[in-house]
């Protein structure tokens, strides 16, 4: 079964519901690492019926074996292959077209996304040293927070590296898109499934900028509504986080976005065109090195950055917030690395 395609307005709408080498893609092969976890498993559940992988490789440090075996018996195309600990992670990033990471550790209430840096950005260091070595044409889709922090570590060890290739990673942002549409669609009564709203920013607290202006089909909001629907958008994370009380974070919905995400990033390597909000190494935005916007997606990974378009002046002015956080939180990830 594929994932459903959603029709929209534009190619720019349509793409952002859903969502353009690597190097073959004529089998293409999918890497998740952290395939084990609370995100890994639902998102291996939803990349197993993803008619467009023909290998799944799920990588992790525990219980690969037991996840992989119960989604082979799952009657779609895709091959399932287990690959446990770092021995074995050449070998399940090889040849992947896509890799996802969900690796690393979840909020409990009370913590802030970086407060995992300390853990998640040495597992994210480590994950992309070998992926920079062995599969360094592969399109890179991290996940694991902070997200601010460890698109700048993957990045720098792919520079170290010296196959950093600024098309080909990815901070994976499409939960704050899947909410926001979710969020607007339940206020508005619109149509849950061709409700578009770009999100652009980082990924934590005030660097989620959701671009309600930008919503599509148009639809209107007043000051107040705007002003109370941002925050949540923005603190819709620890909203989950608080409800699962101890018990982690968001993981069904982000599966969803993971898979969403993957697919889109399939679809662009065959050709076609795509556009995503990701964040990713960018000049969108005067002062920062890194942002989110909507992304035109081809064959080699990001085909052009489409930035902010037209924004109001609230918009603008969560946006010029959002500037020295970001580049906290990117000084951190390349300090990590670069020292
Ligand atoms: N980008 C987003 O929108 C978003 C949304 C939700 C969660 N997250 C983040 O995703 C990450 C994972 O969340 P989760 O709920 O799946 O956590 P989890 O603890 O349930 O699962 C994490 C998995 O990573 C594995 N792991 C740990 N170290 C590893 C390593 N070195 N190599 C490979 N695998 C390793 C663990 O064994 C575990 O199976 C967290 O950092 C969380 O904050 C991001
Ligand atoms: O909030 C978290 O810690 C997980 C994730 O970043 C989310 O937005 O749900």
């Amino acid at each position: 079964m594929a994932l459903p395609v959603k029709s929209a307005g534009s190619v720019m709408s349509a793409s952002l519901r859903l969502v353009a080498v690597r190097n073959s893609s004529s089998k293409p092969k999918v890497a998740v690492l952290g395939a084990s976890g609370g995100i890994g498993q639902p998102l291996g559940l939803l990349l197993k019926q993803d008619p467009l992988i023909a290998h799944l490789s799920l990588y992790d440090v525990v219980n690969t074996p037991g996840v992989a075996a119960d989604l082979s018996h799952i009657d779609s195309n895709a091959k399932v292959s287990a690959h446990t600990g770092p021995a074995e992670l050449a070998a399940a990033v090889e040849g992947a077209d896509v890799i996802v990471i969900p690796a690393g550790v979840p909020r409990k209430p009370g913590m802030t996304r970086d407060d995992l840096f300390n853990t998640n950005a040495g597992i994210v260091r480590d994950l992309c040293q070998t992926i920079a070595k062995v599969a360094p044409k592969a399109l890179v889709a991290i996940i694991t927070n902070p997200v601010n922090s460890t698109v700048p570590i993957a990045v720098e060890v792919f520079k170290k590296a010296g196959s950093y290739d600024k098309r080909r990673i990815f901070g994976v942002t499409t939960l704050d898109v899947v909410r926001s549409q979710a969020f607007v669609s339940d206020l508005k009564g619109t149509d849950a499934s061709k409700t578009v709203v770009p999100v652009v920013g980082g990924h934590a607290g005030i660097t989620i900028i959701p671009l309600l202006s930008q919503t599509s089909p148009k639809v209107s909001f007043t000051q107040p509504e705007i002003e109370k629907l941002t925050p949540r958008i923005q603190d819709a994370g620890t909203e989950v986080v608080n409800a699962k009380a101890g018990a982690g974070s968001a993981t069904l919905s982000m599966a969803l976005a993971g898979a969403r995400f993957a697919n889109s990033l399939l679809r662009a390597l065959k050709g076609e065109k795509v556009v995503q909000c990701a964040y990713v190494e960018s000049e969108a935005v005067k002062g920062v090195n890194f942002f989110s916007t909507p992304l035109e997606l081809g064959p080699n990974g990001v085909e052009k950055i489409l930035g902010v378009g037209k924004v109001t002046p609230f918009e603008q002015k969560l946006i010029d917030a959002s500037v020295p956080e970001l580049n906290k939180n990117i000084a951190k990830g390349v300090k990590f690395v670069s020292g």
